[in-house]
C-alpha cells in the first residue's frame, strides 16, 4: 500500500475534495470520518465488502444526500450513473439525454454523446424497446452530454452480463482517454477496478482503510503477469482466499 493518504495528491488539482464525511442511520455509524480528494482526469475505484457504505458515500458526494456530515466539494460539473439505467420510461432515447439541458447546441451534443456510445441509430427509440445494454450506454451518454469533470458510477455494469459488461468496461476506458474526465467508480469487481482505476481505495469500517495505485499503463489486460499480482494482493486484503 501506498503511503500517502487517499487526501493528498502530491499536488495535483482536485476535481473532488471530501472532508471528515460522516453518516449513521440511526445507531448504526456507516461513514465514520472519510477524506478523499480526486485529482482531475484521475479514475478511482473503491471497494469494500457488501454495506461497507460505498453507494452511501457516493450519494454523498453526489449531493443526493443532505444528512451527512463533513465536507465534499466537487470543483466543476458532476454526473452520475447508477446500476440501474434510470431512464424515464415516457421519454424517448433523444429526450432522455438531453433531459435538463438547455441552449441551441443541445441537439447536436445529444447526438454526439449518442454516437460516442454507439447508439446514434436508436435516438428516437423508447427505453422499453433498449436491451439491457443499451440501456446502460444511454445512462452513459445523459452523463456525458453534460460534459462532466467527475463522473460518480455506483456499479454502472453490475447488472449486466459478463460480455457486455466487459464491453462496457472498453468503452469506458476509451471515453475516458478522449474527454480526460476523472471519475470514482464504486464496485465489487476487483478486475474491473484494476482494468479502469489509477487508484484505488477499499472502504471498510466506516474509514478509507487502504489505498493503492495500479501502475499498470493504458493498456493493461488480465493476463499481465502485474495485474495478476494486484489481483491476488487486492483479494487477500479484502479477505478472499485465492487458493
Ligand atoms: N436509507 C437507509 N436507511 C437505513 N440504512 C441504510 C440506508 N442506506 C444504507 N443503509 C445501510 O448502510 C450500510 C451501507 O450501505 P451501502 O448501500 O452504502 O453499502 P455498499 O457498500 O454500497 O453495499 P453493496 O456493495 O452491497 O451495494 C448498510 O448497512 C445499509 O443497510
Amino acid at each position: 500500500m501506498a503511503s500517502r493518504t487517499a487526501g493528498d495528491l502530491n499536488g495535483a488539482e482536485p476535481v473532488l475534495t471530501a472532508h471528515a464525511v460522516r453518516r449513521a442511520f440511526g445507531p448504526t455509524v456507516v461513514l465514520a470520518g472519510v477524506d478523499l480528494t480526486i485529482a482531475r482526469g484521475e479514475v478511482v475505484a473503491l471497494l469494500g465488502g457488501s454495506g461497507s457504505g460505498k453507494s452511501t458515500l457516493l450519494r454523498i458526494l453526489a449531493g443526493l444526500d443532505g444528512e451527512a456530515g463533513g465536507t465534499s466539494v466537487v470543483h466543476g460539473t458532476a454526473a452520475v450513473v447508477f446500476q440501474e439505467h434510470r431512464l424515464l420510461p415516457w421519454k424517448r432515447v433523444t429526450e432522455n439525454v438531453g433531459l435538463g439541458l438547455s441552449g441551441a447546441d443541445g441537439p447536436g451534443r445529444i447526438r454526439r454523446a449518442l454516437a460516442e456510445v454507439g447508439l446514434a441509430e436508436r435516438d428516437r427509440a423508447w427505453p422499453a424497446e433498449l436491451s439491457g445494454g443499451q440501456a446502460q450506454r444511454v445512462a452513459v451518454a445523459r452523463a456525458l452530454v453534460r460534459e462532466p469533470d467527475l463522473l460518480l458510477l455506483d456499479e454502472p455494469f453490475g447488472a449486466l452480463d459478463a460480455l457486455t459488461r466487459l464491453r462496457m468496461q472498453i468503452l469506458l476506458r476509451r471515453l475516458r482517454a478522449e474527454h480526460g474526465f476523472a471519475a470514482l467508480l464504486v464496485t465489487h469487481d476487483v478486475e474491473e477496478a484494476l482494468l479502469l482505476a489509477d487508484r484505488i481505495l477499499l472502504l471498510d469500517e466506516g474509514r478509507i482503510a487502504a489505498e493503492m495505485p495500479v501502475d499498470l499503463g493504458p493498456t493493461r489486460t488480465p493476463d499481465d503477469r502485474a495485474f495478476g499480482a494486484l489481483r491476488r494482493h487486492l483479494l487477500d486484503r479484502l479477505g478472499v482466499p485465492t487458493t
